[in-house]
């Protein structure tokens, strides 16, 4: 009979237990052409997490007309911010992975791993989760890279994360960060790049933070993500001694035809130029990682709107990136969800010998 469960690895008498810290962001397309964001847009935009809609409605909407005109007008966005490198959410997302693992090593964490999969396109989910378990990892905390905790964000990524434990005989151990959007670690990275760029560039009129929108309807059955998001945006006001003429918080990223949250950011851009406002920064909280949301539609959508409309300067904060603080604050938050789980090193390896020694016992 065939094995309804994914294939286990080899096991192993008395291999080093390891943990597992899986980083989930959103994910880009392979490369920035009609080609490659076609099969991308599908998988997104076929997630029930992300349109509410029954397939039997949805899908022909999908497959007839979005399919069909939306990865051009996309492939030409992406093109104007994509590296070298790949997608800017890619790379900084595989550096995160990366810088996180060295401060745990560092702190003596050797039995951690640390790695990143997206939850649309590569790498996928199931095989990163896959690598974990070979290598070693009966424990695995789950992070979804996004601070404010949305169902179409942070739940979709878990769900995808779940969805491959249902697919598994030998499950592991799994915690999840549901959110960090009041982490005292993150507030302050945050305020601390606001505090830098101004010291470089000096201080505007008006601060907008801008976070992702989602429907004004997931909000009334339930969604936090709408409070969380104040509650960011409040944390890092007072941080930053703002007074509430000082700074707003607006909501980014519309698609289709419902209501999104309030208010829209480039509604409210206009309505700044228009009042002939000296300068606005813009920063985007909701994002760890600057990606197309935050490099085409704010840095440069967003500007064009404000200048066209009247406004005289316009800058764009970057996200918090791979900046040191929030390499360390993510490696803050990241231990404490593993609190039980940690031991050094020195005593893991204790302990694997002390395994080795028993299962040879056994077998003799
Ligand atoms: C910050 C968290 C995010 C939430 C919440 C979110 C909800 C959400 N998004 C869409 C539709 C699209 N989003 C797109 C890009 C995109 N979205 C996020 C994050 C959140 N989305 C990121 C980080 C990105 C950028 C990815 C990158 O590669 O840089 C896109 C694709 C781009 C495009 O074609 O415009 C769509 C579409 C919906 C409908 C939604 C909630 C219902
Ligand atoms: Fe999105
Ligand atoms: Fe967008």
């Amino acid at each position: 009979m065939k094995d309804p469960f994914l294939k286990e690895p080899a096991y192993t008498h008395g291999q080093a237990q390891r943990i597992g810290v899986l980083l989930i962001n959103l994910g880009s397309p392979a490369a920035p052409t009609k080609q490659a964001l076609k099969p991308y847009l599908r998988e997104f935009l076929s997630d029930q997490r992300i349109v509410e809609l029954p397939g039997w409605l949805w899908q022909p909407i999908l497959r007839g007309i979005i399919l069909n005109t939306r990865p051009k007008h996309s492939a030409e966005k992406y093109a104007a911010i994509w590296t070298k490198d790949g997608s800017p959410l890619k790379v900084y997302t595989e550096r995160l992975a990366k810088l996180t693992q060295g401060l745990l090593g560092e702190g003596g964490h050797k039995q951690i791993l640390v790695s990143y999969a997206m939850r649309y396109g590569q790498p996928a989910i199931a095989t990163e989760l896959a690598k974990l378990k070979e290598k070693g990892c009966e424990r695995i905390l789950l992070v979804p890279l996004y601070p404010q905790y949305a169902a179409s964000s942070t739940g979709s990524a878990l769900d995808a994360c779940f969805r491959t434990l249902l697919a598994t005989r030998n499950q592991p151990e799994i915690r999840t960060i549901k959110h960090f959007h009041d982490a005292p670690g993150y507030i302050e990275s945050l305020a601390n790049s606001v505090r830098r760029y101004w010291a470089e560039h000096g201080q505007p009129s008006k601060l907008v933070m801008s976070f992702h929108g989602i429907p004004k309807f997931a909000l009334e059955r339930g969604d936090p993500y709408h409070c969380e998001c104040l509650k960011t945006g409040r944390l890092l006001a007072e941080a930053l001694g703002l007074t509430k003429d000082q700074y707003e918080i607006c909501f980014q990223s519309r698609f289709g035809r419902a209501e999104w949250l309030q208010p829209y950011l480039s509604a409210r851009l206009e309505q700044l130029g228009k009042a002939r406002t000296e300068r606005v920064d813009v920063i985007c909280p909701g994002f760890v990682a600057d990606c197309l949301e935050t490099l085409e539609e704010v840095a440069m959508e967003g500007k064009a709107t404000f200048l066209s409309a009247g406004g005289k300067d316009f800058h764009y904060i970057p996200c918090l990136n791979d900046n040191t603080d929030w390499v360390t604050s993510l490696t803050t938050i990241i231990q404490s969800h593993l609190s039980g789980w940690l031991q050094t090193s020195t005593d893991n390896e204790r302990q694997a010998s002390r395994q080795r020694a028993l299962s040879h016992g056994a077998h003799q």
